[in-house]
């Protein structure tokens, strides 16, 4: 990233060259990737399963020590990571949950605005096993965005929710990433989902980005998602 000479901070928030990852010797999962999201961009993340999608998030998110040699990867200074299950400690209540780590003297009350954007006001004192799925990751988001990422990594973060809740989070995650801009990687198996929530949808094929594209807000949403639905080899199977 570099700095231009008024001080702001220029470039891609998430920057990926020839990304290798390998398991096994018979073959990468990731196989020279390449990737850019720009400050504030939302991107979701599309592929088959076993594309290896996880995989980059983890690579993303400093969760792999071992994806190294070659490639490389620069990600803003402040990540932070949902996943399909909220990983609230289930021994703190939901505030100690959102702010856990946090050591500035405002943590408190930063919490508290948190989870009122969330629509959590309220509970703040509840255990997580007294909210529902949804809330839970709630909850989770909260947690998230009390550390202002300028990178939210998400994996499937509404795979476990019933459809109508999913539509209610869909709404949620728009609204807070207008408010807090960060760069988005959303990784989810729902089409429709990439569609409604990403400014780019990315397909992920052989470990590499087989398709990148812009979400234009005035083209049809349904001719997106069909071009999509083909990209992923489903055609015809999809509703
Ligand atoms: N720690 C690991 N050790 C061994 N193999 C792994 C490991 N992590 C991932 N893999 C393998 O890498 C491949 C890609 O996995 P990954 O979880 O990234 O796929 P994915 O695209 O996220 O899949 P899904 O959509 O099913 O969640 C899989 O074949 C998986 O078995």
């Amino acid at each position: 990233m570099a700095a231009n000479p008024g001080g702001l901070i220029t470039g891609p928030a998430v920057r990926v060259r020839d990304l290798h990852r390998s398991f096994t010797e018979n073959g990468g999962v990731l196989n020279g990737l390449d990737l850019d999201i720009a400050p504030g961009e939302f991107v979701a993340l599309i592929g088959r399963s076993g594309t290896g999608k996880s995989t980059l998030l983890r690579a993303l998110a400093g969760l792999d020590r071992d994806v190294a040699g070659r490639g490389h990867i620069t990600v803003p200074g402040s990540v932070s990571v949902v996943f399909q299950d909220s990983r609230l400690l289930p021994w703190k209540r939901v505030l100690d949950n959102v702010v856990f780590g946090l050591r500035t003297a405002d943590a408190g009350a930063r919490g508290r605005q948190a989870l009122a954007e969330v629509g959590l006001a309220g509970r703040e004192r509840a255990w997580p096993f007294e909210l529902s799925g949804g809330e839970q990751q709630r909850a989770s988001l909260a947690r998230s965005l009390v550390r202002e990422p300028q990178l939210l990594l998400a994996d499937e973060p509404f795979g476990a929710l019933d459809a109508l809740t999913r539509i209610r989070m869909h709404a949620l995650l728009r609204k807070l990433c207008e408010a807090h801009r960060p760069a988005v990687l959303l990784i989810t198996h729902d089409v429709d989902e990439a569609v409604v929530l990403a400014d780019r949808v990315i397909v992920l094929d052989g470990g590499v980005v087989r398709t990148d594209v812009r979400v234009e807000k005035d083209r049809p949403r349904d001719e997106l998602r069909r071009f999509l639905l083909a990209e992923l080899g489903v055609e015809g199977e999809g509703r």
